[in-house]
């Protein structure tokens, strides 16, 4: 579904060069849930956003549901089937806007239904991701971060994605939250398959909601283990993160 060849980027201020990301190369198939696990810097954050097209890459190749993304024809439909989540769900809801109005818009901008048959779609997803209907009045600053992320997720699925990007979705949780919102994530993934490709500095985390984990350091994957195997991890680096998290 995604393929990363040599992909490389590189950021220079002041005659000073970043390798954020250097010489990564990897696929994601359909359906899979990929982690990639590292510390602070590196580089996977970076990785996620070269993906989601919002930085290119300084060098090597990227393809995105077969198509390379310098010959990419039709955006719109990359846009709907690409999501992301991100830590903060705050950044990403206006403040001044009702919650309805967020979930409608994906319904509006990719011309999904009409908005009597998208209220009806919303109230149905609302509850499958357990929150009280009345909800969708309210602000984003009347709600908690555990309820906004279970809303924002709502919305990423309602646009039945092929594939989700993650960046550290429940890092601001506490763990009752973080929990609730990983099992909902589970149980939408049972559902309605879909790939995704979940960033978290947490390797035991990564381990509970992926197939496969990347383990990255200084911008280069150090090495790729099936999720059910991380106990047989082999670099010295990923078996650091995972005594980490004990
Ligand atoms: N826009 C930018 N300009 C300059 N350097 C950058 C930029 N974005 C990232 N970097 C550098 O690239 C490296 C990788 O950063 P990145 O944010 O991808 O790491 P990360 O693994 O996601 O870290 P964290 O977990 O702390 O978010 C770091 O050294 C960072 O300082």
């Amino acid at each position: 579904m995604i393929q990363l060849e040599n992909i490389c980027k590189q950021y220079t201020n002041h005659n000073h060069t970043v390798y954020a990301v250097d010489n990564v190369s990897f696929s994601v198939a359909e359906n899979e849930r990929v982690g990639i696990a590292g510390g602070s810097g590196s580089g996977k954050s970076t990785l996620l956003r070269m993906i989601a097209m919002l930085e290119k890459p300084t060098s090597g190749t990227l393809r995105l549901f077969g198509e390379d993304i310098h010959s990419i024809q039709n955006h719109t439909e990359i846009y709907r089937s690409m999501q992301m989540m991100f830590q903060n769900p705050l950044a990403v809801i206006p403040p001044r806007m009702n919650l309805e109005a967020f979930l409608l818009e994906p319904y509006i901008n990719y011309r999904l239904m009409d908005i009597t048959a998208a209220k009806e779609d919303i109230r149905k997803w609302i509850q499958h991701v357990d929150l009280p209907e009345t909800i969708v009045q309210k602000y984003p600053h009347e709600v908690s971060g555990g309820q906004l992320q279970r809303l924002v997720l709502a919305r990423i699925m309602l646009m039945h994605p092929k594939l989700v990007l993650f960046d550290e979705p429940t890092s601001a949780l506490d763990a009752v939250n973080q929990k609730l919102v990983l099992d909902l994530l589970q149980k939408l993934h049972r559902e309605q398959p879909f790939g995704y490709v979940f960033v978290s500095h947490d390797i035991g985390l990564l381990q509970a909601v992926t197939d496969r984990i990347i383990v990255m350091k200084d911008g280069q994957i150090v090495e790729t283990i099936e999720s059910k195997r991380l106990k047989e991890a082999v670099h010295p680096y990923t078996k650091a993160l995972v005594s980490a998290g004990e």
